[in-house]
Order: C-alpha cells, then structure tokens, then sequence
C-alpha cells in the first residue's frame, strides 16, 4: 500500500484522485491540500498549501500526486526534494523557468510529469510518430477540445504532441495558431486549433493530408478517472526510483 498526498485536491482533477484512490487497495490518501476554502474533499480534511513541508515530515508518503497550478506545483516539487518524498504531477502550462525548477528537483527525488496520464494517449504518441516518418510532405493540422474552465491553450498534450511530431518528422515546421482573413496555409505550417467547451473532458486530433488522402488520428478521454488512475499508477511505479525526470512513457514501459 502506498502512503500518497494529493496536492490541488479541491479541483476536478484533485476530486477525481481522492474518489479514484478511495477504490483501490494499493494506494491509501494520507493528506489532502488546496487553496480553496471548502474544509472537507470526501472525507479527507483539506490543508493549506503553506503547510507542505510538515505535511511532509508528520505523514511521511511514498509520493505527492499534483494536478494544480504551475506555480504551486514549483513549490511543491522544492518541498519534495527537501523532504526526500516523490512527485507525480499532471499539471500543465509551465513557464521554461519553472521546468528548469521541477528539472533541479528532479536532482533530489524522482519527479514524473505528464500532460496527460491516459493510456490511450501512449499510444496516439506512438502512432503520430510512425506517422509523420511515413508521410513526408504531408500537412499537418492539430484540434484539441477542452471543458470551458481550462486556464492553458494550447493544452499540455497539445504540445506533447508537437514534440513527437518534431523528432520524427523530416521537415521544420512553423505552428500557426488559427486563421483569419486572407492566410493561405504555407508550406511547413502546422495548424493548431483551440476549442473550449461545456464540460469536455480532453480530446486530441492529427490530421495528416496528401498524395489524396487523409489520415485522421483522435483520442477522447471520456472521463476524468481514467487521468487519475493513470497518475496514481505513475505514483505506485514512482515510488521506489532514483532521482530523476521521469515520464509515463516510463510507466508504460515498465
Ligand atoms: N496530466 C493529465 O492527465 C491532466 C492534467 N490536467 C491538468 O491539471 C491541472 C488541474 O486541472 P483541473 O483539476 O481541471 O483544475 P482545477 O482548477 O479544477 O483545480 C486546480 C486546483 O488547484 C488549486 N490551487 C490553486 N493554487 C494552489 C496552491 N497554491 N496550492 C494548492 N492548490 C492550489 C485550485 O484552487 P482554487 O480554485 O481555489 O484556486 C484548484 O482547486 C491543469 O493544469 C490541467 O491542465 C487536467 C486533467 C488531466
Ligand atoms: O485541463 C484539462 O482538463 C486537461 N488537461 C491536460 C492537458 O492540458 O493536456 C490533459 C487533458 O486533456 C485534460
């Protein structure tokens, strides 16, 4: 049984963690944090985020699971590599400043960041990969559909995404984000589209078009559990490795 705090615990995502964890067996939720003011997420009493570091040294986890801010998530990765105790964070919409900060930590403690900690996104990765050394030349544009709360554009997965497809693909690209007016697509664009929405959970499409033809690749998470199974998985994964980055390609793998 590992011993996990949850950081960012009043939010869907945080929510979700604390209901995901309360049915299973390998995991058991010792402390909760937020700034909200609400007392109590399920049963678990909710702390301030000032109080991290006794937190820390009164409950002793094996490992923090954050889906909160960028800015809190720094703070909560220096208190980890203080108190020698593990990060898993699925907080997206980092400044390069503030990687730079999760990367010192990561010197410390195992760190493990993911923008999105659903299984079926592993393998669009591999998938967008294989694609884009299969299809040169092609155009490529990228829609991704939030709920209508989300803070970041484009999303953490978004760009994970851009990644993947700038190791694997031959030719730079230029990301053009939308359209309007007289803008015919140049050569070497990558379109990226940003819709917010009701309560969508997260969806991500590839659209690579040429030689007449089209391949469209998508994923919807339809719920918000299957993020935090995942990052709880990462957390049990994560609990006894070294210092390090680590990723949940990493999980996966095994
Ligand atoms: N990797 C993945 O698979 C996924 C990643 N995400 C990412 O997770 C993050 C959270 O998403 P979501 O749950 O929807 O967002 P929410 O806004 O619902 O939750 C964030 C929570 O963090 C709290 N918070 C703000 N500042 C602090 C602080 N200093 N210390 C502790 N808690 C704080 C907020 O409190 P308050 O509202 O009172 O400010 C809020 O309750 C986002 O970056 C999102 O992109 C989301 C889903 C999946
Ligand atoms: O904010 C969200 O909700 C989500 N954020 C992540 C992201 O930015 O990629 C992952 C998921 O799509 C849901």
């Amino acid at each position: 049984m590992r011993r996990i705090g949850v950081t960012g615990a009043a939010g869907r995502m945080g929510r979700t963690v604390i209901e995901t964890a309360g049915d299973r067996e390998d995991v058991a939720v010792v402390f909760a944090v937020d700034a909200t003011d609400e007392e109590k997420v399920a049963d678990k009493p909710i702390h301030e985020p000032d109080d991290v570091a006794a937190l820390l040294a009164t409950h002793e986890p094996d490992a923090i699971v954050d889906f909160s801010v960028p800015e809190a998530t720094v703070a909560f990765a220096d208190a980890c590599a203080e108190a020698g105790v593990a990060l898993v964070t699925g907080t997206t919409g980092f400044e390069d400043d503030q990687l730079d900060s999760l990367k010192s930590a990561s010197e410390d403690v195992a760190v493990l960041k993911a923008a999105n900690f659903a299984r079926g996104i592993q393998a669009l990765l591999a998938t967008v990969r294989a694609a884009a050394g299969a299809l040169p030349g092609y155009d490529v544009e990228l829609t991704e559909t939030h709920h209508n709360k989300k803070q970041d554009a484009p999303s953490g997965t978004a760009k994970t995404l851009l990644e993947a497809l700038a190791e694997e693909r031959e030719e730079d690209f230029e990301e053009v984000y939308g359209r309007e007016g007289i803008d015919p697509r140049e050569a070497g664009e990558i379109g990226v589209h940003v819709r917010r929405a009701g309560d969508v959970r997260g969806e991500h499409e590839l659209m690579f078009a040429g030689n007449d033809e089209v391949l469209t690749l998508s994923h919807r998470a339809e719920d918000r559990g299957v993020f935090a199974a995942g990052a709880l998985d990462a957390a049990v994964w994560l609990a006894d490795r070294d210092p390090g980055l680590y990723t949940f390609g990493d999980v996966i793998e095994g």
